[in-house]
């Protein structure tokens, strides 16, 4: 029987598509470990309580043993009542044709008001994860309108980048994914992004060999910043259950730490890191301790990097300055 004390998690979009993969690995104790028992709050909107009930209906059914009780709300201040993570899933997804960023009018606004939610009512310990589009500039809204949390507790999920990137190289140099490391996908989660090979180790050497130029700039970039769309258009809909295995893995390393020598890619507010724009919330690589998020430092950045990162960061830029416009942020 467990002894830990019970951590409250809250997921909004609780009867989404990602929810659904994502619920089940949670309450399995894919973040916390089996022996923390779990607090569920489900966070929707009025009109899908009812199909969030039907969900938690099979989250008992499953008897999952660290499922300590499962609560569903539409109201934020309920909802996020005592959180130490908050994964903020509920938002619209795009369609075939749109670019994340057409969504930030439409999602923009409920990530205010869970910014606000959060600040007042959460736990001291929060933890922010945001999945729904635009995750980065999401998470830059939330993140301003919770001034008492410290800022780089709000994340913004940019592991589905980050694992795709290291799937296609695994493909490539036919490696069994599980001996790469240090990739990083640099900027937004968004067309512009930058998946960066610059660091690549296979077995902790690092890989010279085997990754050309040409395939790197004309195949590997492009297929994973475009991979969002080519899921959208071949299932019909876009990513969810992978969308919810990187989720889970987000806070499981943010929880528990990374392995030991090994980084992955965490959208952290920026303090200006390897010349970002301080402020807005950009893919960089990061270790954890089990604490806070550490941004691996003493990187070398060349001049083939340069423009790729710095283009994506002025797209952030941009969106910052259309949710400013847009009356979202003071
Ligand atoms: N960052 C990433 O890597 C990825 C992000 N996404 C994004 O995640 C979001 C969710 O995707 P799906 O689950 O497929 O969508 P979905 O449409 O299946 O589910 C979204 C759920 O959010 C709920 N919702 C809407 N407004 C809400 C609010 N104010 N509070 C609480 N719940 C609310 C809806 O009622 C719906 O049940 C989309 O914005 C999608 O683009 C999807 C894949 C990857
Ligand atoms: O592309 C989308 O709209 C959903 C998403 O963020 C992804 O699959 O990376």
């Amino acid at each position: 029987m467990s002894t830990s004390a019970p951590v409250t998690v809250t997921v909004t979009g609780a009867a989404g598509q990602i929810a659904y993969a994502l619920l089940f690995r949670l309450a399995a104790g894919g973040v916390y470990g089996k022996d923390v028992p779990i607090r569920l709050r489900l966070l929707e909107v009025t009109a899908a309580t009812g199909a969030a009930e039907g969900v938690a209906m099979e989250l008992e059914d499953c008897a999952f043993p660290a499922l300590a009780s499962i609560d569903i709300t539409d109201d934020p201040a309920v909802g996020f009542d005592g959180a130490s993570a908050a994964i903020l899933v509920g938002a619209r997804p795009r369609g075939a044709g749109m670019e994340r960023a057409d969504l930030l009018t439409a999602n923009g606004a409920i990530f205010r008001g869970q910014g606000r939610a959060i600040n007042n009512h959460a736990a001291d310990d929060v933890r922010v994860l945001v999945v729904g589009n635009p995750a980065n500039t999401n998470a830059y809204i939330a993140q301003r309108h919770a001034p008492d949390v410290p800022a780089e507790r709000f994340t913004a999920l940019m592991r589905l980048d980050h694992n795709r990137a290291l799937s296609q190289l695994a493909t490539r140099l036919g490696a069994p994914v599980g001996e790469l490391d240090r990739v990083v996908v640099w900027g937004n989660h968004s067309a512009t992004q930058f998946p960066d090979v610059s660091y690549l180790t296979r077995g902790g050497v690092p890989v010279t060999e085997g990754l050309d130029q040409q395939w790197l700039t004309d195949e590997f970039i492009p297929r994973v910043a475009k991979r969002g769309s080519e899921i959208i258009e071949v299932r019909g809909s876009s990513s969810a259950a992978s969308a919810a295995g990187a989720s889970i893995v987000h806070m499981r390393d943010w929880v528990r730490g990374t392995p030991d020598n090994s980084w992955t890619t965490v959208a952290l507010p920026s303090k200006g890191e390897y010349g970002t724009v301080p402020g807005v919330v950009t893919g960089l690589p990061c270790r954890s301790d089990g604490g806070e998020w550490e941004v691996v430092e003493g990187l070398e950045i060349d001049e083939f990097q340069r423009p790729r990162i710095d283009a994506s960061v002025a797209e952030l830029v941009d969106e910052r300055d259309q949710v400013h416009a847009l009356g979202l942020v003071d």
